[in-house]
């Protein structure tokens, strides 16, 4: 096959940030994707629904009128999160989630929450409201290992977590291991999961072997070839419950290129090509559509988009280091080439 023609997809983690780099990152996935679900770890975060709203009006200008592309809204769950907030929270039309850091797991995670499970009158909010939660998965326990912290999350967190609010919906996002592809294929319906495109492309190997590479440094942190395997084969599962996110995360390229670098990479500017690249590869290009445009419309309870995009096994350079006032991002895999281009087709 050297051409495909799927809906347009959608990314169900992104990550657009603020400023000059919002302006500099938003084009390149709503070249791609009808919408996406909008990380909310702006410094400060996006906590409530009016600041949800007005982070939505700066997405959209900074995208001009004819994108066609809809900003998903999600609100930053803190200690101090009430279950009003989540009631307002999912009456609003543009507010689809919320996004649970546990404090320090990650980038802008500092005013995540305190302890999960702690936070019970919001799980129940949720719970009883049905807006779903979408968890940053790893613990964030000094003493256990940058490798184990998502299995430790799923036996400590999420486990008891699914058992004492047994309808709430939880999106497992970026997940990294088999033993989260085994515990999402365990649950029911209300447990999903997003996969990115570089946790299906690389192992540690990537990261470590030959030399340091900081644009390989995302968190959760790549693991080893048997759990990419793991991740290859939830992608292409029939099941329906893994669908994109791409948790494509744009830093300055200093902040990357550093002695402690910090963890993202910037995937937007080719990142159905990396999937169609994955999924080509395993023989599954027939899968690639469900992965990317069916399986989180189904999940979020939201109409599929009618766009199409066109696939075309046409090799093409990743883009070159973006400008972004007086920064530059540096995309994932920048220089290098992949196998497939696309293009939206038009209406
Ligand atoms: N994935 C990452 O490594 N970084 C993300 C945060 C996140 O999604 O955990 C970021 O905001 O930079
Ligand atoms: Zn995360
Ligand atoms: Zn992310």
């Amino acid at each position: 096959m050297d051409e495909l023609i799927i809906r347009q997809p959608d990314d169900w983690h992104l990550h657009l940030r603020d400023g000059a780099m919002l302006d500099a990152v938003a084009g390149y996935s709503a070249r791609q994707c009808g919408r996406a679900i909008i990380m909310p770890n702006l410094v400060p975060p996006v906590t409530s629904v009016s600041e949800a709203r007005a982070y939505r009006d700066r997405i959209l200008a900074a995208l001009g009128p004819d994108s066609g592309f809809e900003p998903l809204m999600t609100l930053y769950l803190t200690d101090r999160t009430t279950a009003a907030d989540i009631e307002q929270a999912a009456a609003d039309p543009h507010v689809h989630a919320v996004k649970l850091y546990p404090a320090g797991a990650t980038t802008n995670s500092e005013n995540g929450v305190t302890d999960p499970l702690a936070i019970e009158s919001v799980l129940a909010a949720l719970e009883r409201t049905g807006l779903p939660l979408c968890v940053h998965g790893e613990v964030v326990d000094p003493a256990v290992d940058i490798f184990d912290r998502e299995a430790v999350f799923i036996e400590r967190v999420l486990k008891p977590m699914l058992e004492r609010y047994p309808s709430l919906r939880v999106v497992m996002e970026h997940i990294t291991t088999a033993q989260a592809v085994a515990f999402v294929r365990s649950q029911g319906e209300r447990l999903g999961a997003t996969i990115t495109a570089h946790h299906l492309m690389f192992n540690r190997n990537a990261m470590l072997a030959g030399g340091i590479r900081p644009h390989y440094y995302c968190l959760p942190i790549l693991k080893r070839e048997k759990h990419r395997e793991a991740l290859l084969e939830a992608a292409v599962d029939p099941s329906g419950k893994f669908f994109m996110g791409t948790d494509s995360a744009p830093h300055p390229k200093g902040a990357k290129e550093s002695a402690c670098g910090c963890a993202g990479a910037f995937t937007a500017p080719v990142a159905v090509e990396l999937y169609a690249q994955v999924f080509d590869r395993l023989g599954a290009l027939d899968r690639l559509e469900a992965f990317t445009s069916l399986n989180g419309p189904r999940f979020y309870g939201l109409p599929v988009n009618e766009r199409r995009l066109r696939l075309e096994r046409k090799a093409q350079t990743v883009p070159a280091p973006i400008d972004c006032g007086g920064d530059v991002v540096v995309p994932f895999l920048s220089g290098e080439t992949v196998d497939w281009t696309a293009t939206l087709v038009d209406e």
